[in-house]
């Protein structure tokens, strides 16, 4: 099927876009190093004049900025145009298609008629080679011809859900452009974009397929959309920007040469492409880059093989190739808390934090940065920073390179590059405490939720020494394509907690398989709870946290302590995720305002 019609850039040798004659030159010195700021679906759905008035405006006179867009989100992620794309895409494949009993198949066509079309016809693209594609000079986005098939009669189900796209993006056009030259030229693109996707689905309907493949193409323009908007708001602010689509930055599986988009998804492979992504964005200063969040076709398909946060990876690899002074991560909350703020009204700001705390954290629930970002730039000794939008001056989460993060020269630099929030002497106060406690190895980082998870255990059935036991057990997991969260383990018995996302088909057929192995029982409705810091000498500290579980009346359902020590985890009850949170944050994690060598909580700040 084909790619979303791409737009031109400037370093993809397409005439440069028209520059309104109050746009700020950025004159920044050519060999200063490059800032990468990445802005997250809610962020740039909510404050897009914000982000270019207060925040990139602020940073242009002392960096190379590049700036990163996912794709919008109103007011949640679960209702943001990435999960309405993926909507259409299976409305897409819900409704049957008639099938004309010649050679085609039948289209309605918007003038009430209808035509046989042939499969190549429906399939042909607004971007294909044969169509002219370039802008012309003063153009922002290149021009591509529609041969989208039309609908009449029968509106297919996506439809309606495109049409929610197509208005939520161009209200937000409306909403924060006012040069009347450049909104035209911004509606023309969403109206173009949004008419592709219909073409896409209305193939995919056609022939009753989407490809994993395919189906990433159709998430991909959550991220074009999103990033033609924030380059137009950067644009009408008077700062000069470009916009970049990276769709083509993974060479063609058809390019024998490179082989760069077979093979396994692993660090050369991400190598390669920091460098490909580096090269191309350089390519764009002094004009501010806006790069699509989104990238190519990679092995395995994007969202099987990197998942959905996939921008803070593109973000790690962009910051990377262009050997960035920092990638910013730019969300709606402060930081990387001591618990989710929003669960938890006491939670603390980590002013920094180490990348396997922070990596666990986020396997466990608090998915504040894609695990897949960290490895990245931390081994290019690039520092992550997360920063809130709303409080641009925030200090933020500093997620340090330096295993020693706790040394004052590392602490020195974080103090150094943060502009600090006001704070209270009371609130200086605590903070030294706790950063005292953290000194001294006695306090964890953070407590976290991870919710929606079932617990599956199976007694093995085998008479006789159980040494085949896991293997049938794991090797069955592995053949369902299952994640193993958490594990627990005797001889003969396994509790396995798995994220409660399987359907109902497969995981009947699943239970199945396992039973082959033994006698299985499911819970279901659970949450995993883990404590996460530097927990190795913190003796006693697993007896504080199930003390107070127990004293809560909140029940465990397993229990896991990996060997390194970062964490401790145990099920519960998801009605119980709350209270445990706050729990166990008020008695593992807050130090009496008296002095930290007193007595250890509970009270109430
Ligand atoms: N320990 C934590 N620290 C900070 N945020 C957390 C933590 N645990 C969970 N969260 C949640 O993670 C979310 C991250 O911010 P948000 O701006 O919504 O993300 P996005 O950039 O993906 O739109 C917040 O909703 C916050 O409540
Ligand atoms: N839009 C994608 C990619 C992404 O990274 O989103 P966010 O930055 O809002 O987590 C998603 O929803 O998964």
């Amino acid at each position: 099927m084909s790619d979303p019609p791409s737009s031109s850039s400037s370093s993809s040798g397409t005439p440069p876009p028209r520059t309104p004659p109050n746009m700020h030159q950025n004159t920044i010195d050519p060999s200063s190093k490059w800032l990468v700021q990445k802005y997250g679906g809610t962020s740039v759905g909510k404050y897009a004049v914000k982000i270019a008035e207060d925040i990139v405006s602020r940073y242009i006179d002392q960096h190379r900025v590049a700036v990163v867009c996912s794709a919008r989100s109103g007011s949640t992620k679960a209702l943001g145009t990435t999960n309405l794309l993926l909507r259409a895409a299976s409305e897409a494949l819900r409704r049957p298609h008639k099938k004309n009993t010649n050679s085609g198949f039948v289209t309605p066509v918007t003038n009430g008629l209808f035509r046989t079309m042939s499969y190549s016809e429906t399939l042909s693209s607004p971007s294909s080679p044969s169509s002219p594609r370039s802008a012309s000079p003063g153009q922002l986005f290149s021009l591509t011809p529609l041969t989208v098939p039309q609908t009449g009669q029968t509106s297919p189900e996506f439809n309606t859900t495109v049409d929610i796209i197509r208005s939520e993006h161009l209200n937000a056009a409306r909403a924060s452009v006012s040069d009347p030259f450049l909104l035209e030229e911004l509606e023309a693109e969403i109206e173009k974009d949004c008419d592709w996707l219909r073409g896409f689905l209305f193939a995919a309907q056609v022939i009753g397929e989407i490809s994993p493949r395919s189906k990433d193409c159709i998430v991909g323009l959550g991220e074009k959309l999103s990033c033609k908007i924030m380059t137009v708001v950067l644009r009408d602010r008077g700062i000069d920007a470009e916009y970049v689509s990276l769709e083509d930055i993974i060479p063609d599986r058809d390019d024998a040469d490179s082989g760069a988009s077979e093979g396994p998804l692993d660090q050369p492979f991400y190598d390669r492409l920091a460098i490909a992504i580096g090269d191309r964005i350089s390519q764009c200063a002094p004009r501010v880059p806006v790069v699509t969040g989104f990238f190519g076709p990679v092995p395995g398909s994007l969202l099987s093989q990197v998942g959905r946060g996939y921008t803070d990876l593109l973000s790690a690899l962009l910051a990377v190739g262009l050997s960035a002074s920092e990638l910013q991560i730019w969300k709606e909350v402060d930081g990387i808390f001591t618990a989710d703020p929003r669960k938890v009204p006491t939670a603390r700001l980590i002013p920094i934090i180490s990348p396997a705390e922070a990596a666990e954290l986020t396997y466990y629930g608090s998915e504040v940065v894609h695990p897949f970002t960290m490895e990245q730039v931390i081994q290019k000794k690039i520092s992550i920073r997360i920063k809130n939008v709303e409080n641009p001056k925030g200090g933020g989460t500093v997620i340090h390179p330096d295993p020693d993060i706790d040394s004052p020269a590392v602490q020195q630099e974080i103090g150094s590059q943060s502009v600090p929030e006001p704070v209270s002497l009371a609130r200086l106060h605590e903070l030294s405490l706790v950063a005292e406690e953290h000194k001294h190895g006695r306090m964890p980082t953070a407590v976290t939720i991870k919710e929606h998870i079932m617990v599956l255990n199976v007694n093995s059935n085998r008479k006789n020494v159980s040494h085949g036991f896991f293997a049938g057990v794991f090797g069955t997991l592995d053949r369902f394509g299952v994640v193993v969260d958490l594990i627990s383990t005797s001889e003969v018995h396994v509790s396995m907690a798995i994220e409660d996302s399987l359907n109902k088909k497969l995981l009947e057929r699943l239970l199945l398989e396992l039973k082959k192995s033994g006698t299985v029982s499911v819970h279901t409705d659970m949450c995993i709870l883990s404590l996460v810091g530097k927990l190795q000498n913190m003796v006693g500290i697993a007896g504080r946290m199930f003390t107070t579980l127990a004293q809560g009346d909140v029940n465990i359902d397993m229990i896991s302590q990996g060997s390194s020590e970062i964490n401790i985890s145990c099920v519960i009850a998801g009605q119980d995720a709350v209270k445990a949170l706050n729990l166990i944050h008020q008695n593992c994690l807050q130090i009496k305002p008296e002095g930290a060598k007193g007595r250890v909580g509970p009270w109430l700040f």
